[in-house]
């Protein structure tokens, strides 16, 4: 029988297989952060291992890293301690870092891809949920606990129990202004928070093909969000165009062999899913959450859900509480909910191409009076991009701040939060309470809604925007 994608990476990272134990498996790219790596770093000095391959290791500096005076000592205690300390650890156990300052610095999730390191068919992991973002290339990537961190960094190997896999097919063609945050939040609303456990993902049909990278890597971030063990979609031409000539890519032969060989990854025609999901792109309009989860999400369109409506009590539930936190009347147009602030950024769109559709409509128009924007790059190499391209400087003209690589006001570990009841559509991924600061309520939205949303003062799509106006000066 046919194997799926998931299935031919891990059957090529089986380094051994005994009955009755799950497989231990071979990983090619460990990524580290400071968040999840200081105990294991703690853990391997007491018991006075090395780490095995620091050639296979990399860390960045991006939770708790400020994203204004980065030239000046980081005022926040906790957060200086714990970049400290992954340095100290860096230096130590010889592992390659960008540091806050450094050219490849950014957001975990950005970085390993900008250079390279992700390639189709590796096996990657990081202390980090949103490690499935590196499964838009074809690789099986997932974010593990810090003592699995502990485990990578001793022997490079991780036993993991069996996956399932499920399909999401998506077919035809996105209509104008949905792009792939909206895809996303649309499959997790349908399939919902949990409908991914024990799955491994594969996003696959004509919409997902036409998809660039960027919008893949948005896709991928999220699987997490449905429960998935990991999201992934097939390399192609696409995939292959991106990585080629990146610092980590391989070249001549070399790279010809590694084509060739990512061409076999793609799911047999023959291969089962254990599970499969289909959606009509066509059918998609911009997304918008409600609540607090990621699954608790609605078309812009739509209004603000009566709990009443829910058949399944615990959801009813859910709805209820999430409307108290969120300080929303069921039956509001979703469009009629006016917001304090709007982040443009995280591993989920804070890439170029996010950064050029928020900034191509916030071209020649003006912030609203009262709201706060914060454009976040996902890492500094994306914006040295958007500063060649003179992103920045529309980003400022529109009265929105630009900032220094980083998550950001995606968790707000660093300055970055909202205040207490504040309302902001972000382009990240968790709309949990208080994740954006304590009492933050946060809507989850693509960087065009985003920027329409800023615009306006209320949530918004582009094709809300009536001409353009002249920026005042
Ligand atoms: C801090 C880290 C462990 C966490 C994660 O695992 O995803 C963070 O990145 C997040 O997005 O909530
Ligand atoms: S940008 Fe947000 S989601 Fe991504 S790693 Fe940072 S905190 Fe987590």
């Amino acid at each position: 029988m046919g194997r799926t994608l998931a299935e031919k990476v891990w059957d090529d990272h089986v380094v051994r297989r005994a009955e009755g134990e799950p497989d231990l498996l071979f990983i090619d790219l460990h990524l580290l952060h400071e968040v999840t790596s200081p105990q294991a770093f703690d853990g391997l000095r007491l018991a006075g291992r090395k780490v095995r391959r620091t050639d296979l290791t990399i860390a960045t500096e991006d939770h708790n890293t400020p994203t204004l005076d980065i030239d000046k000592p980081i005022a926040d205690p906790v957060s200086r301690v714990q970049l400290e300390t992954l340095r100290r650890n860096a230096a130590e156990f010889g592992v390659r870092i960008h540091s806050l300052g450094d050219v490849e610095q950014g957001v975990v999730h950005v970085v390993g891809p900008q250079l390279g390191l992700t390639q189709p068919g590796t096996t990657v992991v990081c202390g980090d949920s949103h490690t499935s973002t590196h499964g838009a290339f074809g690789a099986l990537a997932f974010g593990i606990g810090t003592s699995q961190v502990e485990h990578v960094l001793a022997t490079q190997t991780l036993p993991l129990a069996p996956f399932r896999t499920m399909a999401i097919t998506v077919e035809g063609e996105l209509p104008e202004g949905v792009t792939a945050k909206d895809l996303i939040l649309a499959i997790i609303a349908k399939i919902g928070t949990g409908g991914g456990q024990g799955y491994v993902l594969e996003y696959r049909g004509s919409a997902i093909r036409s998809l660039s990278m960027e919008a893949r890597m948005t896709i991928c971030n999220m699987s997490i969000e449905a429960g998935a063990r990991a999201g992934m979609i097939a390399p192609d031409d696409t995939t292959f165009d991106y990585l080629k000539g990146r610092p980590h890519a391989p070249e001549g032969e070399d790279w010809d062999a590694a084509v060739a060989y990512w061409r076999t990854l793609a799911t047999d025609e023959d291969a089962v899913f254990d599970a499969e999901v289909f959606i009509d792109a066509a059918s998609l309009t911009p997304f918008v959450t409600w609540g607090t989860n990621p699954g608790q999400g609605a078309p812009l369109g739509a209004n603000v859900p009566n709990p009443e409506d829910f058949e399944d009590p615990q959801e009813r539930i859910a709805a209820e509480n999430a409307l108290k936190y969120m300080g929303l009347e069921a039956g509001t147009p979703l469009r009629e909910v006016p917001v304090d602030a709007v982040f443009v950024g995280s591993c989920t769109n804070g890439r170029i191409e996010d950064l050029r559709a928020a900034a191509d409509i916030l071209d020649g128009r003006r912030v609203a009076e009262g709201v706060r924007m914060l454009v976040v790059p996902g890492s500094v190499r994306v914006a040295l991009q958007a500063v060649e391209e003179g992103l920045d400087k529309v980003f400022t003209a529109a009265g929105a701040e630009w900032r220094h690589a980083g998550c950001s006001m995606c968790l707000g570990m660093n300055p970055d939060q909202l205040a207490p009841g504040e309302r902001c559509a972000s382009t990240s991924n968790r709309n949990f309470e208080g994740r954006q600061g304590k009492g933050g309520r946060t809507h989850l939205v693509s960087p065009q809604v985003a920027a329409a949303t800023a615009v306006l003062g209320h949530l918004a799509s582009p094709a809300d925007l009536s001409d353009r106006v002249a920026v005042e000066a």
